[in-house]
């Protein structure tokens, strides 16, 4: 794998075998007057999970609005570059925004499940791009639930709503409602920063066994979950990547200061 901004520091170590998923290049992004984004290439592995880290307002969740597009719901944002998925720049306005939802999901911070009940939550999304018959959406709400770790704990009770569930069940849902779809690609923007120590520690857990799966980018504050889930790890500062490689060497062997000074809590 290389990265071809030479303003980042790449630590290779094991990486050269990793194929590559998601490659942005030069990608700048505009929020109006206001580059919050400055010229950043990234390259995320193909079944890795790569953890963004860096402080408050460097980018690190528009980092993530740009990957799935969700800007251009807003007139005054833009970006430039590309971001190439499987040799397509998904964020040039001719590739389709169905076909860019369909390969790249994302988990917000706060679980948000809609108003209905734990088994159309899951069917809700299907439907929007595959017609199937009863027994085939049972099977893949199951198949969901189960890649979500919830099946256990709802089989009993699809038909109640949602709203009901506690909130690590509820995040647990958002992944289901997201893996269902089949995407390649699932960014998580801080997915645990509103749950307890022991919904967290699944939501790691299950992050951790996604990625046998599925590409995933996860946007983290706590240096622990990123060490502890990421195998590759990318340090943001004010609009810029900073330094990007395995994410051992990152925590061990920071090749910058501002990385090192931010992972020993230095500042940010
Ligand atoms: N809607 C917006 N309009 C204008 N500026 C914005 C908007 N959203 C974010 N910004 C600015 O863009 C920069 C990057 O913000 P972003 O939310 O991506 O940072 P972050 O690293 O995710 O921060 P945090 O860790 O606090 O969530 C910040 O300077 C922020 O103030």
């Amino acid at each position: 794998m290389t990265n071809l901004n030479l303003n980042v520091a790449y630590q290779n170590d094991n990486a050269a075998a990793t194929p590559v998923k998601l490659a942005a290049r030069d990608l700048a992004f505009y929020y109006g007057d206001f580059k919050a984004i400055k010229e950043l290439s990234l390259d995320v592995p193909e079944h890795k999970v790569t953890a963004l880290i860096g402080p408050s307002g460097c980018g690190k969740s528009t980092l993530l609005r740009i990957f799935n597009r969700i800007y251009s719901l807003y007139p005054k944002q833009r970006a430039t570059g590309s971001v190439m998925l499987d040799g397509e720049n998904v964020i040039d306005p001719a590739y389709p925004l169905n076909k860019l939802r369909s390969k790249v999901g994302m988990v917000f911070q706060k679980p948000v499940p809609f108003p209905m009940s734990i088994y159309d939550n899951i069917a809700y999304g299907i439907n929007h791009y595959e017609k199937l018959s009863r027994a085939e959406m049972d099977e893949r709400v199951e198949q969901a639930l189960r890649q979500g770790a919830l099946w256990d704990e709802v089989k009993d009770k699809l038909k109640q709503s949602a709203l009901g569930l506690s909130g690590g069940q509820q995040q647990r849902l958002c992944i289901a409602r997201a893996v269902a779809l089949k995407p390649e690609v699932i960014l998580f923007d801080e997915p645990t920063s509103a749950l307890d120590p022991i919904a967290t520690g699944k939501i790691e857990q299950l992050i951790s066994e996604l990625k046998q799966q599925f590409t995933i980018l996860i946007v983290t504050h706590n240096m622990q979950q990123a060490a502890r889930v990421s195998d590759f790890t990318a340090f943001m500062y004010l609009g810029e990547l900073i330094e990007h490689g395995v994410t051992e060497t990152i925590f061990t062997k920071p090749a910058k200061k501002q990385t090192e000074d931010y992972i020993t809590g230095r500042f940010g």
